[in-house]
């Protein structure tokens, strides 16, 4: 299969953890015989440097000329740390979202059981967690009008949501469901907020086309606390914008670390790989940042853009024989000395020598 994937490293730990992720696109292609091209294009804090611009015209034509895109992260602490700057990394994260159409951002969460102590719950508590997040990515409050009064006293966020935005993410949440284990739950905070109330009205509507799926509903202050107090009540869970930003966060330690979690942004035109993490400056440039989050989005990416789910589950499976063998990076194991490199490396590795074994488990 021949195939054109824009790459958008962006900043910190972005480009680390994703030339781990092309190495195990690369092995796939030597194992399988396909062709993947790359495109590279600069987005974030590095993209401003180089162009004045987070998310320059130049990248945004790469994207869509691309079959899919491959992204790190974005973020650099001389922005986090000055509130006023006119122009931020981060509006270069959120206008690719909107511009390309990413409306859908699809954050599975799952245990392995060799991490059952790295993670801070009880083993019995995270012992086959399984569950997705279908967050909405290009609405909300993140996307709304932003402003200070004019004594610059008082800042508003505005949040809004339309029935349409709500409708096309609930039909990938229900069929989503439907392959799984048939419980969607709609967690908002209806008992507050206008936009919550209509999510719950347009959901509970939507979900009449679905007589097989049970629907239920959960305020998002709740859903925090039983996402840690009993997170195996989950199935799919659908949310909003912010929301579904700061459960997800919180669920991925479920795992272990923040660094294992992969996700897809998806729309009607193209989609997007990315680890659920962030740029983390602090760890930029060491070496020890955990590339799995990473590398598992290019697992994502080859199943659900290329249709090729055996590469897919040969990625995963790679990754999970690493942890298996103790090969993990320090926020899984405190006193691992494994890199970043040495990871992506073995992964490689073990999907050019090991398919038959790994496929076979
Ligand atoms: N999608 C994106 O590009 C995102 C960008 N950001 C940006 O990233 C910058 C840093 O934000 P933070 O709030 O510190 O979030 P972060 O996700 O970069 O890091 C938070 C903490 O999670 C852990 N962590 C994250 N990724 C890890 C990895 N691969 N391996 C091991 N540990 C990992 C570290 O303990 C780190 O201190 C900011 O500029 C922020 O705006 C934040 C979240 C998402
Ligand atoms: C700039 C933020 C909205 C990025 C983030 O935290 C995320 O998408 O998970
Ligand atoms: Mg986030």
């Amino acid at each position: 299969m021949k195939k054109n994937i824009a790459v958008l490293k962006g900043d910190g730990i972005g480009p680390e953890v994703t030339d781990q992720a092309l190495k195990a696109l690369k092995a796939i292609e030597e194992v399988y015989g396909h062709e993947f091209t790359y495109t590279e294009a600069l987005i974030g804090a590095i993209a401003i440097d180089v162009t004045g611009n987070p998310f320059p015209e130049e990248t945004f034509k790469t994207c869509q000329a691309s079959d899919a895109i491959l992204f790190g992260a974005i973020g650099h602490p001389k922005y986090d740390n000055d509130p006023n700057a006119p122009v931020r990394p981060e509006q270069g994260l959120l206008a690719m979202r909107k511009s390309l159409g990413l409306f859908a951002n699809i954050r599975p969460i799952n245990t392995y059981k060799i991490l059952a102590n790295s993670s801070p719950l009880r083993a019995d508590l995270v012992d086959g967690v399984d569950f997705v997040v279908f967050r909405e990515l290009t609405g909300g409050i993140y996307f709304g009008q932003k402003g200070r009064s004019e004594d610059r006293n008082i800042a508003f966020d505005n949040c809004s949501y339309s029935k349409e935005e709500i409708t096309r993410i609930s039909k990938l949440a229900f069929e989503a469901a439907q392959k799984r284990n048939k419980r969607v739950t709609l967690v908002d905070k209806a008992n507050v907020l206008a936009t919550s109330r209509l999510w719950r009205e347009v959901v509970k509507e939507f979900a009449k086309n679905y007589p097989d799926v049970t629907l239920d509903f959960m305020f998002v202050d709740n859903a925090a606390m039983k996402i840690i107090q009993n997170p195996k009540f989950f199935d799919v869970v659908l949310t909003e914008n912010m929301f579904g930003d700061i459960l997800t966060d919180e669920a991925s330690v479920i795992t272990g670390s923040l660094g294992m979690l992969p996700s897809a942004s998806v729309g009607s035109k193209t989609a997007l790989y990315e680890p659920i993490h962030g740029s983390y400056p602090e760890a930029a440039g060491k070496n020890i940042a955990n590339p799995n989050g990473a590398i598992l989005s290019a697992a994502m990416l080859l199943e659900t853009s290329f249709g090729l789910s055996e590469e897919a589950s040969l990625i995963r499976k790679a990754v999970e024989e690493c942890l298996n063998q103790g090969i993990v990076t320090s926020d899984i194991q405190k006193d691992s000395k494994f890199t970043t490199t040495q990871i992506g490396d073995k992964v490689a590795e073990l999907i050019k020598t090991k398919k038959k074994e790994l496929l076979a488990v």
